[in-house]
């Protein structure tokens, strides 16, 4: 079976879904199960950790100082074993088979968790808290290694997505059923005398049996069975000290990547912080184990909150400045936690906290994976999760240490009035100024747009200016995709239709549908074959410049609908995945050259790479000639321009049949068709339905459902396609 054929024939219902798609891959039950099983899992651990830190507070109870040493036990020995033994754990995962890894791995974390509250002792709490990371050290790399042989390598990306935010995302349900199994906890307390346990054993009950759920749930999965291939070791289970040792020796030359590690680094400390010390910090404001919930799950609603509605801001702010900006911004809400002596007001900056570390967090690693050279993008990848991975252990340990050291103190204010300010409060006023300074620091690091105010971006970013803009009038579409693709078909396809409800439409591409941007083609797919890659991201842009204010506004201003064979993601995709030039340079310069006008929607058609161009005919030009990898990444950064502003997408497998392509996109096309139609074209039968500025007019030789829409005759720029309109005023005069 072929990859294809993989990815679609595992969709249950049989509907082909675009390689980006979550529902794609949610479809394919193997990956589902071991989906479920994870998400299981991800919730146990969130939960153990609330419950974990709680019981040691209680059962160190009494002394400001001994509590806040307990919690930062479990806290440290939590993550002591996987920045120590890291490599020990994929060692032996890669020798066992994976099914019954993580059956038995999830039996022996059960009994483990059930224990604990049964035991109820301190030091017991310590030695199941390290065997369960043990345990889990092998469990995981088990897990990531199972997927790629349950999905197929173009779902993967989206796999590795879906696993990430179940990871992180269980964190908000784990909150909230911490906080209904405490309030659960103390009702039953209170009602029957025979259930006399801790306040949080519930919790830990429960959280057992997330894990004995996971086991019955894996235990069906056949499909992991097996040992790995030798030498197929995840990124997990790399050296964690080599590669830190690697990473420094790059960061240190790389000013954009030090700014970069300065910023997340100080991210998951400010984050660690509240984690280390929120149970404590609860606890002074009067606050019991479900405020604890409470605060725990606003950190990570912020985060997730965060990390959905960054990318939007991103499309109009330098990321470089954004990442600056949020992390100083989550330093100075975490100072506001420290000044507010009020559970409601925390819980808020609480939120801001987490939404603003959410968006640093996202933004740091879409410009790792953008602006870092392939060739060293995993190493970097791989330092940057060992550096954070020790700087939460240290911050996680130091934090209730240094709280409990300081202990607590009053402060006189006139009026008789003392605010208390205990060791939790003032250390999470320091991590605050630590995370505003290293936001600041590294702001000056990586700041792309040195001498422009500031404010001035953010201003226009809540403006909307520098975002770009959309026309008024008349309708602007992009088809965007690789090669052969079938972008210059389901144009036509799509006009003809317009056209046929009355619309006026224009039909065009880039480059070279311009008397300029011939020229420049010529010279791009025909010409010296040395051109730099700066070079012909200028020409690129040129064509842009010349077609946009030649042709795109003036027939948008008219009324008209344009559809465009390329515009902007093109250069992003081509230029910047493919050649790797910087994409926030790139975004400029396109914005720069078009004056910021965006489309209404673009229709990408997303097709394997192979496929595209084994559909394309005659001699390949110079970008037809590029290797797999450029086209593959080239595709890879569509896909991902996408991403970050679905609604303005239609992403579409392009391996379908040409009817049923052109059937969705006129599906995606159709609720965008209310507000035009004025000026030349009206919604039936306007003055523009049947005029002499229709580009791709039936009369000129369309067969009536074919591929051809209207003009036959070739384009001599590019061979094959039919002309299109210089001009639409020179065709409406014609
Ligand atoms: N859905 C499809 N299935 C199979 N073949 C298709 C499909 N759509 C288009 N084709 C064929 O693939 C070839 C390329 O199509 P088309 O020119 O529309 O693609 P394109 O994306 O505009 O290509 P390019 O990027 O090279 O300009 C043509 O021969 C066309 O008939
Ligand atoms: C607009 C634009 C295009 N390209 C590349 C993409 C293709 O390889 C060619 C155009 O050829 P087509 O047959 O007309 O699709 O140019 C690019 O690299 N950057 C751009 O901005």
């Amino acid at each position: 079976m072929s990859e294809h054929e993989r990815s679609t024939s595992t969709v249950e219902s049989g509907m082909s879904v675009p390689a980006n798609d979550i529902r794609g891959v949610l479809r394919i039950k193997p990956f589902r199960t071991l989906w479920i099983a994870l998400g299981l899992s991800s919730l146990g651990d969130w939960l153990g950790l609330l419950a974990l830190t709680a019981m040691a507070g209680q059962l160190a109870a009494g002394n400001y100082r001994t509590e806040n040493f307990a919690i930062a036990g479990v806290l440290l020995l939590r993550l002591l074993p996987a920045v120590v033994v890291g490599p020990l754990g994929g060692y032996i995962a890669d020798r066992l088979d994976r099914r019954w890894t993580l059956v038995v791995g999830d039996v022996i974390r059960f009994v483990l968790f059930a224990s604990i509250p049964i035991v109820g002792t301190l030091w017991w709490l310590y030695v199941a808290t390290v065997l369960i990371e043990a345990v889990s050290l092998i469990w995981l790399p088990s897990k990531d290694a199972a997927v790629p042989n349950l999905v197929p390598r173009d779902r993967l990306a989206v796999a590795n997505q879906v696993s990430m935010v179940t990871t992180y995302g269980s964190a908000l349900p784990a909150a909230l059923l911490f906080t209904f199994l405490a309030l659960i906890n103390s009702s039953l307390i209170r009602t029957f005398h025979w259930f006399n346990g801790g306040s949080v054993d519930l919790a830990l009950y429960f959280n057992a049996l997330t894990f004995l759920v996971g086991a019955l749930v894996v235990a069906r999965l056949h499909e992991v069975s097996g040992r790995p291939a030798s030498g197929e070791i995840t990124e997990e289970q790399t050296n964690v000290l080599k590669a830190v040792i690697e990473g420094w020796r790059f960061v240190a030359q790389n000013r954009l990547i030090r700014g970069l590690v300065i910023g997340v680094v100080g991210a998951f400390a400010a984050g660690g912080v509240v984690i280390g010390l929120g149970r404590t910090y609860v606890t002074d404001l009067g606050g019991g184990a479900a405020g604890y919930g409470v605060v725990f799950g606003a950190l990570f609603t912020g985060l997730a909150a965060g990390m959905a509605v960054g990318p939007r801001f991103l499309v109009g702010l330098s990321r470089r400045r954004m990442f600056g900006l949020t992390l100083t911004a989550a330093g100075l809400s975490l100072i506001a936690v420290a000044l507010f002596q009020n559970l409601v007001l925390v819980a808020f900056c609480t939120v801001l906290l987490g939404a603003f570390a959410g968006i640093t967090w996202i933004t740091g690693y879409t410009l790792l994976g953008l602006e870092v050279e392939d060739s060293i993008r995993g190493r970097t990848f791989a330092f940057v999760q060992s550096l954070t991975k020790i700087a939460l252990a240290a911050v996680l340990a130091a934090a209730p240490a240094i709280a409990g050291s300081i202990g607590a103190h009053g402060v006189e204010l006139p009026g008789k009035v003392t605010l208390t300010y205990n060791g939790a409060a003032i250390t999470f006023l320091l991590g605050g100024i630590a995370a505003t300074a290293f936001g600041l620091v590294s702001f000056r690091q990586m700041d792309d747009r040195p001498g422009v105010s500031v404010l001035r971006d953010v201003r226009a970013v809540f403006s909307g200016h520098d975002r770009g803009f959309y026309a008024d009038t008349g309708l602007f579409i992009a088809f965007e995709g690789g090669e052969g693709a079938g972008k210059s078909t389901q144009a036509r396809r799509l006009a003809r239709w317009l056209e046929d409800q009355g619309h006026t439409v224009t039909v065009t591409h880039e480059p070279g549908a311009t008397d300029i941007g011939r020229d420049l083609r010529h010279l791009l797919l025909h010409g010296a074959s040395g051109i730099s890659p700066r070079t012909e991201a200028l020409l690129y842009a040129a064509d842009k410049a010349e077609h946009v204010d030649s042709m795109i506004k003036p027939v948008l201003a008219e009324g008209a609908v344009v559809i465009t064979d390329r515009y902007v993601d093109s250069a992003l995709a081509y230029q910047g995945g493919g050649r790797d030039l910087s994409q926030s340079e790139l975004v400029r310069l396109s914005r720069w050259a078009t004056g910021g006008l965006r489309p209404h929607l673009t229709v990408l058609l997303d097709l394997p790479p192979e496929a595209g161009l084994a559909r394309v005919d005659g001699t390949p030009d110079r970008l037809e000639r590029e290797p797999l990898e450029f086209h593959s990444r080239v595709r890879q950064q569509f896909l991902d321009l996408a991403a970050l502003d679905p609604e303005r997408y239609a992403v579409l497998d392009a391996t379908q049949p040409v009817d049923e392509l052109a059937a969705q996109i006129r599906n995606a096309v159709r609720p965008l068709l209310g507000g035009v139609g004025g000026g030349v074209g009206s919604e039936v039968g306007g003055p523009g339905a049947g005029g002499v500025d229709r580009p791709y007019d039936r009369r000129d030789g369309d067969s009536g459902d074919g591929d051809g829409g209207g003009d036959q005759r070739e384009d001599p720029s590019r061979p094959g396609q039919p002309v299109q309109p210089q001009r639409p005023s020179e065709e409406a005069q014609a």
